[in-house]
């Protein structure tokens, strides 16, 4: 890279730099990455870094709505963004090593590979085979629990008529993904206690403007805070199966700061986290065309509230624990 070049890439670094940290509001600390380290000597080190700016600012920037953007592009670093936790709910035990008092919004591409996401898009078009609400809204599995839900109503998938089976190889990658998850986010927040809870689901929304919900719960696109509505959730975990743009549009997740949303566009393979409190409220934009695959997983401080039969092969037919 010419001299001049990196000259101008640095001063662009700076600027960044500049701007993000005015941007950081509410006791909020956004994260140095690695291309605010200026000080770095050589000329070699320095192009490498402004080679990082060039490729990040291509996936992030503002939204329309005037706030934060991640855009769908792949991210080469993961975006994160600390947030001070809120107060537990009256009542609520502190547990030491797990309610830490501050958590990273942390998004992060990559996260679970294209072989694997296609096995896990077989398993819940499976899953969702007979759901009968593909005209619109959305259609909920539970592969644990064994429920799905769509416009119609709730059925069970491992009973009735037609029971749906997985192969061992598909709960091999779904049982993974959710261990590599509550890894990841014990690692990024520094936990020491974390365990994985229920209920979490796989949620399909197939865009179509005309579609009307029968009833206020299919209005998935409300803000909310996901310990409000579950108390013992207290790490929330996303992982996409489409990407915003190509396979759908709408369906934005954002966190709704006030004066100062975050957007963030689903991709696939992308993995995002956050504490589950009332530090982090958020709500995702209606799918206005295509489809939007999203996994939906929580995480409890408590460990009276871990999921213990999670494919123990008792409510899952075809499947055995030792094939894990
Ligand atoms: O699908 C998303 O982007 C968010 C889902 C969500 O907020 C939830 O399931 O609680
Ligand atoms: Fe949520």
């Amino acid at each position: 890279m010419a001299s001049a070049e990196i000259q101008r890439a640095q001063a662009r670094a700076k600027e960044m730099a500049r701007a993000r940290s005015s941007r950081s509001a509410r006791g909020k600390k956004l994260l140095q990455s690695p291309r605010s380290k200026t000080s770095i000597a050589s000329m070699a080190a320095l192009a490498v870094v402004a080679l990082a700016v060039t490729l990040s600012s291509l996936a992030t920037g503002s939204s329309n709505a005037g706030g934060r953007l991640v855009t769908a592009d792949v991210l080469e670093t993961p975006w994160r963004e600390a947030v001070q936790r809120a107060p537990l709910p009256n009542g609520e035990r502190l547990v030491e090593g797990c309610h830490v008092p501050e958590t990273w919004r942390h998004v992060e591409d990559a996260f679970i590979s294209d072989e694997e996401i296609d096995i896990l898009l077989r398993m819940v078009e499976k899953g969702m085979a007979s759901s009968r609400g593909d005209t619109g809204g959305p259609t909920i599995l539970d592969v644990n629990g064994g429920f799905m839900k769509d416009g119609m109503g709730v059925q069970t998938i491992y009973g009735g008529d037609s029971p749906v089976s997985f192969t061992s190889e598909e709960y091999k990658v779904y049982a993974r993904m959710f261990d590599r998850i509550r890894e990841r986010i014990m690692e990024v927040n520094n936990l020491e206690t974390l365990y994985f809870t229920a209920p979490t689901f796989v949620a399909r929304i197939v865009g179509n403007e005309s579609w009307t919900p029968l009833e206020l719960h299919d209005e998935y696109w409300h803000p909310h805070v996901d310990k409000d509505n579950t108390p013992h959730y207290d790490m929330s975990g996303l992982v996409y199966l489409t990407t915003h743009g190509e396979d759908f549009d709408g369906g934005e997740f954002v966190f709704l700061d006030e004066g100062n949303p975050t957007v963030v566009r689903p991709r696939r393979g992308r993995f995002i986290t956050f504490s589950s409190g009332q530090e982090n409220p958020h709500r995702f934009t209606p799918v206005t065309r295509g489809t939007r695959y999203a996994f939906s997983m929580w995480f409890s401080c408590d460990k009276a509230h871990q999921f213990k039969t999670f494919l123990d092969g008792k409510v899952h037919r075809a499947f055995h624990r030792d094939e894990l």
